[in-house]
C-alpha cells in the first residue's frame, strides 16, 4: 500500500450527491483515502425517492473495471447497487481475476419504502457474491431477505440473523442498528472471533441523532469501512472510527439544507468545524447516561446514605484491592509511555498511591483471608484496560473514568459525611481536594494527548473512555447480585 489507500466505488449514481458513488467518493476522501468509482447505474434520484434508473450494457461496466484494474493497484473495493444477476456475474468475475486486499459489500436490495428492488434471480446472485466479500453491511431489511427470514423486530433477533448470515457465507457481516426503534443506534461486527473478539461479536454504541437527514448513510458506512480497513486498521478499531465519524456527519445533516425530503450527511463536517471542544468535555457528556446509572445504583445510594449492608461493601472493597492491584501495572506503563517527565511522575506516582491503596484495603478488610478471586465484572474492567494500551493516548483514556467517576462521586457524597457515617473514610479519601486536583491533572494530560493525535486516534480514546465508564458501572452493580451472603 502507497499509504494513501487507493480504494474504488462499484455502485449507482444519485446526482443529489447524498448517496451511491457521490456519497462513497465523499466518504473516502474524508475519511483520508484516494477515491475511485466505476458506474453500474445511472440514477434520476434526489432526496424525496428514485425516479428512474437507467443500466448501460454490462459490457461497459467490464470496459470501466478494466480501464480502472489494468492501470491502478487497488487496496479496496466497496459494492453498492448493482441491479441485475448478469451485472452481479461481471463484478464476480472482475473480483475473481483482480483480487482486490479489501472487498467491502453493501448489498442494495430493499428501498427505504420497503420495496424490493431485485427480482428473485438478482437475490440469489447477491447471496453469492457474499461469499466472495470481506465484509458485508446488510440494513435489517436486507439481512432478512438475505437469510430468508421476516424482518427482525429486536437487536437480539437481529444479532441472531447476522450470525446466520455470516455462517452461511463465512464472511464477517457489519449488522446496523439505523432501523430500530429507541434512543440508541448500535452496529455491530459479526463474525469470527480472531477477527472480532470475545463471542464473534464487536458491538459498537452509538447515541440515534435526531434528524431525518439519513439519505446515503448506508453507502457512506461502508465505505468508510473499506477505506479505513485498507488504511490498516482492524475491523473493530475501523468500525468505532467510522461510526464516530458518521454520527458527526448526521448532527451537521441539518445545516446543509440540500433538498426537501430526506437530506445527505455532511461528510466533510471535520474540515468545517475543526474540534474545538475539548476532548475530555465530550466524552464526559456522551457518557452522562452510564454516570447518571452509576448515581442511581443501589450500592451508590446506600454507599450515601450508610444504609448499604456491611457484607455488601466488605465484597465490594476485596474486588476493589484486586482491581488496583491490575490499575496499578496500567498506571505504572502509562508512566513507561509518556512524553514529559512530568507524565512520566504523575504515573509513577497514581500508580504507587493505587498500591498503597490496595495493600490498605486488604489489610483493612480482610483480615488475614486469602485474597478474594476476581469477579467477571473484575476482571472484564481489567482485561479492557489491559486490550486498550495500544498507545499512549488510548491508555490514558482507558485509566481516566477510574480517577474522574470515583472523584466526582466524592465530591458529590461529601455534604453526606458524618462522623458516624459506617463509610466515612470512603467518603474521605474520595472526597479529598488532592484527589480532585490528581483527577484535574489526568483529565489535562489526556486532552494534551487527544489534542496531538489523528481523528483515528482520537476516536479509539473516545471508545476506551466510554468503555471505561460502563464498567465503572458494571462494577457498582456487581455486588448487589453476587455477593454470597444475599445468595
Ligand atoms: N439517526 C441516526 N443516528 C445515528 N446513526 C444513525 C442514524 N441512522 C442511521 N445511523 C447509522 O447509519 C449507518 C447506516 O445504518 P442504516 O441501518 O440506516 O443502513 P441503511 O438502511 O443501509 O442506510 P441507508 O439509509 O443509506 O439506506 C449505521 O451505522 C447506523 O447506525
Ligand atoms: C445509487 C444509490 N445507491 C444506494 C442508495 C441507498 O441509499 C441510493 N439511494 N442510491
Amino acid at each position: 500500500m502507497s499509504g494513501i489507500p487507493r480504494v474504488l466505488s462499484i455502485a449507482g449514481t444519485d446526482p443529489t450527491g447524498g448517496a451511491g458513488i457521490h456519497a462513497d467518493l465523499k466518504t473516502i476522501g474524508a475519511l483520508g483515502g484516494y477515491g475511485m468509482a466505476v458506474v453500474t447505474a445511472l440514477v434520476a434520484q434526489n432526496t424525496r425517492g428514485v425516479r428512474e434508473v437507467h443500466v448501460p450494457p454490462v459490457g461497459f461496466l467490464t470496459a470501466q473495471l478494466d480501464a480502472v484494474s489494468d492501470d491502478v493497484e487497488i487496496d479496496a473495493v466497496k459494492i453498492g447497487m448493482l441491479q441485475d444477476a448478469a451485472i452481479i456475474e461481471v463484478v464476480r468475475d472482475w473480483l475473481a481475476r483482480v483480487r482486490p486486499p479489501v472487498v467491502v459489500l453493501d448489498p442494495v436490495m430493499v428501498a427505504t419504502s420497503g420495496d424490493r428492488l431485485l427480482d428473485a434471480a438478482a437475490e440469489d446472485a447477491l447471496r453469492g457474491l457474499c461469499t466472495d466479500a470481506d465484509l458485508v453491511t446488510p440494513n435489517l431489511a436486507e439481512l432478512a431477505v438475505l437469510t430468508g427470514r421476516p424482518v427482525a423486530a429486536t437487536w437480539d433477533e437481529a444479532l441472531d440473523a447476522a450470525r446466520r448470515l455470516h455462517e452461511s457465507t463465512g464472511t464477517l457481516v457489519l449488522l446496523k442498528g439505523g432501523h430500530l426503534d429507541g434512543a440508541d443506534c448500535p452496529d455491530a461486527l459479526v463474525g469470527p472471533v480472531p477477527l472480532v473478539g470475545p463471542g464473534g461479536v464487536h458491538e459498537v454504541a452509538g447515541a440515534r441523532v435526531a434528524t431525518r437527514n439519513t439519505h446515503g448513510t448506508g453507502c457512506s458506512l461502508s465505505s468508510a469501512m473499506a477505506t479505513l480497513r485498507a488504511g490498516g486498521a482492524s475491523w473493530p478499531d475501523a468500525l468505532v472510527r467510522a461510526k464516530q465519524w458518521l454520527t458527526g456527519a448526521l448532527a451537521h445533516a441539518d445545516a446543509l439544507h440540500v433538498g426537501r425530503g430526506n437530506g445527505p450527511v455532511d461528510h466533510f463536517h471535520e474540515l468545517r468545524a475543526p474540534a474545538d471542544r475539548a476532548w475530555s468535555a465530550e466524552v464526559w457528556d456522551a457518557a452522562a447516561a452510564v454516570r447518571a446509572g452509576i448515581e442511581e445504583c443501589a450500592f451508590v445510594r446506600g454507599l450515601g446514605d450508610g444504609s448499604l449492608e456491611r457484607d455488601v461493601f466488605t465484597w465490594y472493597l476485596a474486588q476493589d484491592a484486586r482491581y488496583l492491584g491490575e490499575y496499578a501495572r496500567l498506571l505504572a506503563r502509562a508512566s513507561a509511555l509518556a512524553p514529559t517527565a512530568d507524565e512520566q511522575a504523575f504515573w509513577a506516582r497514581s500508580a504507587q498511591s493505587a498500591l498503597v491503596e490496595e495493600q490498605r484495603l486488604h489489610s483493612a478488610h480482610l483480615d488475614g483471608r486469602r485474597p478474594a478471586d476476581p469477579a467477571p465484572a473484575t476482571t472484564a474492567y481489567t482485561d479492557h484496560l489491559h486490550a486498550s494500551g495500544r498507545t499512549y493516548g488510548e491508555l490514558v483514556a482507558a485509566v481516566l473514568p477510574c480517577f474522574w467517576i470515583y472523584a466526582d462521586l466524592g465530591t458529590r457524597l461529601t455534604a453526606a459525611r458524618h462522623e458516624t457515617h459506617p463509610y466515612d473514610d470512603w467518603l474521605a479519601a474520595y472526597g479529598d481536594p488532592a484527589f480532585a486536583e490528581a483527577t484535574a491533572q489526568a483529565v489535562r494530560i489526556a486532552d494534551a494527548a487527544a489534542g496531538a493525535a489523528s481523528a483515528h486516534e482520537r476516536a479509539r480514546m473516545s471508545e476506551a473512555f466510554r468503555r471505561s465508564a460502563e464498567h465503572e458501572l458494571r462494577f457498582f452493580e456487581a455486588p448487589m447480585a453476587l455477593v454470597p451472603a444475599r445468595a
